[in-house]
């Protein structure tokens, strides 16, 4: 039976990183959710930082643990960014936006100096794409950027939420896309947002600096990538 030990592990792990002084980037999920508890700790035992949020639910979850946040928008550059993943390989490449916070993940990692991806050893594949790739697209005339994708054998499906259309907190819609194995992560990257209507894609490459991985006996293992580009260093 899989449990939530690994994803414990790699989320207080995580923490470990922050130093005093840094803006730390709050990532989104079930894993993430540990290391936003660490910090909470942390921040009550004297830890000063202050953070910013990738999505609505890491924000509540951050003023419940008493975490100072601040604006993105009043931010010039993030130290550490910590996020979790759907999938990752041993090159750091990554599948996000399982919990549909894909567009505000990126932007956040894009700005910030470091990206740590906390994930259990479940989520450690050889090649990516087993997990359904989420892309958001605008609500505006959805339905044909809907079968242009589609048409480029995405095997597109819109997310659903009790019912009714998932809504991401940029008020878009999520079509997750069954590729079963992606080849060509870059071209696939490309193709998908070239899509008139696609705001962006769950693949994040060359973002991960680091990668924690958390096992089922609490303990963890790190793979680091050194050259990682997208991030601002
Ligand atoms: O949109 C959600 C994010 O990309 C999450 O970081 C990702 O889905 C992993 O979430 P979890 O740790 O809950 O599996």
């Amino acid at each position: 039976m899989q449990t939530n030990i690994g994803k414990k592990a790699a989320g207080e792990k995580a923490a470990e990183y922050i130093k005093p002084g840094m803006t730390v980037g709050l990532g989104t999920g079930s894993t993430a959710y540990y290391t936003i508890l660490r910090i909470g700790e942390l921040v009550r035992g004297g830890l000063d930082i202050r953070a910013v949020a990738t999505s609505a639910q890491s924000e509540e979850l951050a003023r419940e643990q008493g975490i100072p946040l601040v604006d993105f928008d009043k931010v010039e550059k993030i130290d550490i960014d910590i996020d979790g993943a759907d999938e990752a390989d041993a090159q750091l490449q990554l599948i996000k936006g399982g919990g549909g916070a894909l567009l505000r993940e990126k932007i956040i990692a894009a700005a910030s100096k470091e990206m740590l991806v906390v994930i259990d050893e479940h989520k450690l594949v050889k090649h990516l794409g087993k997990f359904p790739l989420p892309v958001e697209v605008v609500t505006f005339g959805w339905e044909l950027t809907f079968r242009q994708l589609s048409a480029l054998g995405a095997h597109p499906v819109l997310r659903l939420k009790d019912n009714n259309r998932f809504i991401t907190d940029n008020g878009n819609y999520i079509l997750d896309c069954h590729y079963q194995k992606i080849h060509n992560a870059p071209a696939l990257h490309t193709q998908l947002n070239n899509v008139p209507g696609v705001v962006e894609n769950g693949l994040f490459l060359d973002y991960a600096s680091r990668l924690i991985i958390g096992h089922e006996d609490g303990s963890v293992r790190e793979i680091t990538h050194p050259y990682p580009t997208k991030t601002s260093f």
